[in-house]
C-alpha cells in the first residue's frame, strides 16, 4: 500500500515490527506518506495501533525495522521529523489544571491565534474554566483546536481524534483534517470509525498480524 503521490515520501515504513510482552503486534508493516495524503490505521483493541504511532514519533524504541523521515532512518532523523510533527496521542496531552487558553499557550499560541482556535472548535465561552470542569468531549476539543492554530507543522499523528467527539465536532474535524491535506499536509491517524478524505490509504493492522503458527507455537509451549 502506498501513499506516495511524488518523488520522497514525508515518511516510510519497511518491515516494522513491533512486539509487546515478547507478543508480536505486527509485523512487515511497510508503508509511504507524502504531503496531501493520509493514512487511517485500524485495528481491534489492542491490535498494537496506539503502539505503532508512539514508535513513530519516538516514544516508544522497540522495533524492528525502518523509519523513514524524507528518506533520512529514525533515530538520527528524529529532531527534523519533531520540528514537522504535531502528534496528539490518546491522552491527549491536555492538563486539566489549566484552562483551554493557557493549555494553547503552553504550546505556544499567541493569545489572538488561541482564541480563534477555541472559536472554531466551538469552546467559546470555556476558555478560561479550568479543564478538569469540562467535560470529555470538550477536552478533546482542546487537544484539537491546536490544529486549527495557524503555522500548524506538516504532519499529524493522531491516536482517535475523533473519540468523544459530537456528530458536529466529526464533520468540523474532518473539514480541517481535508484543509491541512490541500494545503499539502500529511496525516496518519487511528479511528475506529470511517472518515470521509479524499486520497484516504486505510491500513488494516489485523493484515501484518502475526502467523498462525506463532501462536501454534504458544500453545504447544503452554501444553
Ligand atoms: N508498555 C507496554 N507494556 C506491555 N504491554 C503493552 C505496552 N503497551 C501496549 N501493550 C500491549 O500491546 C497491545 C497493543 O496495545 P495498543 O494500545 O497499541 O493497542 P490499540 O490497537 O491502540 O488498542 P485500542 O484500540 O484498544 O486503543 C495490548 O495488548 C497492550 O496491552
Amino acid at each position: 500500500m502506498s501513499a506516495t503521490k511524488g518523488s520522497q515520501p514525508l515518511l516510510q515504513l519497511r518491515g516494522l515490527c513491533c512486539e509487546r510482552d515478547g507478543r508480536p503486534l505486527f509485523d512487515g508493516l511497510n508503508l509511504s506518506l507524502e504531503g496531501g495524503a493520509a493514512v487511517q490505521v485500524e485495528g481491534a483493541n489492542g491490535a498494537g495501533k496506539t503502539t505503532l504511532l508512539r514508535t513513530l514519533v519516538g516514544s516508544a524504541r522497540d522495533y524492528r525495522g525502518e523509519i523513514l523521515w524524507c528518506g533520512v532512518p529514525l533515530p538520527s532523523a528524529l529532531p527534523q521529523m519533531r520540528d514537522s510533527l504535531l502528534y496528539i496521542g490518546h491522552q491527549a496531552g491536555v492538563r486539566r489544571g489549566l484552562t483551554p487558553l493557557e493549555n494553547l499557550a503552553w504550546y505556544g499560541a499567541p493569545e489572538a491565534d488561541a482564541l480563534a482556535a477555541l472559536e472554531q472548535v466551538d469552546l467559546h465561552g470555556f476558555e478560561d474554566s479550568l479543564c478538569q470542569h469540562l467535560s470529555a468531549g470538550q477536552n478533546r476539543r482542546v487537544a484539537l483546536a491546536r490544529l486549527y492554530l495557524p503555522g500548524s507543522p506538516q504532519l499529524w499523528i493522531l491516536d482517535e481524534p475523533l473519540a468523544a467527539l459530537d456528530v458536529a465536532g466529526v464533520s468540523s474535524l474532518q473539514g480541517q483534517m481535508a484543509c491541512h491535506l490541500s494545503r499539502g499536509g500529511a496525516i496518519l491517524f487511528t479511528s475506529h470509525q470511517p472518515v470521509a478524505l479524499a486520497n484516504l490509504i486505510r491500513v488494516d493492522l489485523a493484515a501484518f498480524a502475526p502467523a498462525e503458527d506463532w501462536e501454534m507455537e504458544a500453545c504447544h509451549a503452554q501444553g
